[in-house]
């Protein structure tokens, strides 16, 4: 639950994502996770964040922030994008290095995509962030999704080689928390 003005509840399945949260935000905002299983949608990036965003606020009749997170390669327009999470389950670290066997560009991003809703009927805040990278072949602990295939520019290890402080730093995840620590504490100021 992300107590902000009022009370909010962070929606997630995946415990790598609310560790990191819960890093970002260092008990700034009081944060307790709520798995739920959502639906996961097609569609932009964003469309699916205020999709998954409103379908919990549905569920849990009350305000929420949920988060979808994409990894885009450049030589494919964008894709997987939001559909990493089952290129990632079928065919894993090396398949997604083979899946750019036929293109020079292995330039890639994470881009992250929290969704914020005051509650069921309304309509859900975007905030985004977005690091660039490249795929590379996979160095450092296999555990946290594609993190041994992302090598963010500017750093010679992987998100998976970095330390948690760094990539905490840097990540697409940080960058699209600042935006909505922000919005959340302007909501509260102007209470
Ligand atoms: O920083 C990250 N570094 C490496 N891998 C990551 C990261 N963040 C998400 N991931 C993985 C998890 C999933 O395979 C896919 C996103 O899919 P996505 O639907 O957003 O996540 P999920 O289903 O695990 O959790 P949720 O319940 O919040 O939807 O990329
Ligand atoms: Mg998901």
């Amino acid at each position: 639950m992300l107590t902000c003005s009022r009370h909010s509840v962070f929606v997630t399945g995946n415990k790598y994502k609310l560790m990191e949260v819960q890093a970002i935000l260092k008990g700034t905002v009081d944060l307790e996770s709520h798995k739920v299983d959502l639906p996961e949608l097609q569609g932009t990036p964003e469309d699916i964040a205020a999709e998954k965003c409103r379908i919990a606020a549905e569920k849990l009749q009350g305000p929420c922030i949920t988060e979808d997170t994409c990894l885009c390669y450049n030589a494919m327009n964008g894709l997987p994008g939001p559909y990493i999470k089952w290129f990632m389950e079928s065919i894993g670290h090396e398949g997604l290095n083979r899946m750019l066997d036929g293109f020079q560009d292995k330039t890639a991003y994470a881009l992250c995509t929290f969704a914020y809703s005051k509650g069921p009927g309304h309509d859900p805040v975007i905030f985004d962030g977005k690091t660039p990278g490249r795929i590379v072949p996979a160095r450092g602990p296999p555990d946290f999704g594609w993190d041994a295939v992302f090598e963010p520019d500017g750093f010679d290890q992987t998100y998976a080689e970095l330390d948690k402080d760094v990539k905490n730093t840097i990540s697409h995840r940080f960058r699209a928390l600042e935006k909505l620590q922000a919005y959340l504490a302007a909501e509260k100021a102007s209470e």
